[in-house]
């Protein structure tokens, strides 16, 4: 259960995230809509105790963002698109096998969960290979194994999709499928509503700092009058989106 309660954050005079509040039931994805700029990775950032919020704070499954960040860490997965920051001279086994230890795995386990996840993903014929000149959706896969090894309840995405191809957006849209089967509670942002469509129970869009609609799907449908939520989106943000 993840509940953000009046989450702001100003860098100077730029109000980034303003006054955000919202609730994700267990198990269930919400997808965080927003044009470029919104305030959706300072939010995850803020989630992810990456960043200090200037003000408000959030539960996640009973710590407080604020009082306990190392037991949020604990409790958390994250997978942020763009710079995944993976080390090149390391094989990918080892690149995630280095996130195991640091959440406390031990060898054995790691070893167990690295060959499930290689299976999974589809990364055996490499997972022993440096990942300094892996194409971009061959790294992705490998944050991806990285960002689950310690088996967290949540799951916080940041545009996992963005810049790769049709087939590593594929193979990203089935694991948080994936998840979800398994009741992981997840939050994911993306720019596009049909990608939103595709993963999500609920949604929430923000604009210019401020959470402007919280709806399930078709809670938007009904209360819009409008079948095609993407016309939904760009009617509450005011420009075309892509
Ligand atoms: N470290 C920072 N210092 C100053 N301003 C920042 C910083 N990080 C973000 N901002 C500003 O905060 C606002 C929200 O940015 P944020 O990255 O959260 O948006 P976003 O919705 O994730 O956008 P995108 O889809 O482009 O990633 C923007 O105006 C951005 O310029």
């Amino acid at each position: 259960m993840i509940e953000i309660k009046k989450l702001s954050k100003h860098f100077k005079d730029v109000i980034a995230v303003d006054n955000v509040s919202f609730e994700v039931e267990e198990g269930k994805v919400f997808g965080l809509l927003g044009e470029n700029g919104a305030g959706k990775t300072t939010t995850l950032r803020m989630l992810a105790t990456m960043l200090k919020p200037t003000s408000g704070t959030a539960i996640i499954n009973e710590y407080d963002l604020i009082q306990d960040p190392v037991d949020i860490r604990g409790e958390i997965g994250i997978l942020f698109g763009g710079e995944i920051g993976l080390y090149d001279r390391l094989s990918a086994r080892e690149n995630i096998e280095y996130f195991g230890l640091l959440n406390g795995m031990d060898k054995a386990q790691i070893n167990m969960k690295i060959e499930k996840l290689a299976k999974d993903l589809e990364m055996e014929e490499y997972i022993d290979r440096k990942v300094g000149k892996f194409s971009k959706g061959m790294k992705q896969k490998v944050a991806i194994a990285r960002s689950i090894i310690h088996s967290p309840s949540i799951m916080f995405f940041d545009e996992p999709t963005s810049g790769l191809d049709v087939t590593a957006i594929r193979v990203v849209h089935e694991f948080i499928k994936e998840l979800r089967n398994e009741g992981k509670t997840i939050i994911f942002s993306s720019h596009s509503m049909n990608e939103v469509e595709k993963l999500c129970d609920e949604v929430g869009i923000i604009h210019k700092g401020k959470m402007v609609e919280i709806s399930s799907l078709e809670g938007l449908k009904v209360k819009y009058g409008e079948e095609n939520l993407e016309e939904i989106f760009v009617s509450l943000v005011g420009e075309k989106n892509e």
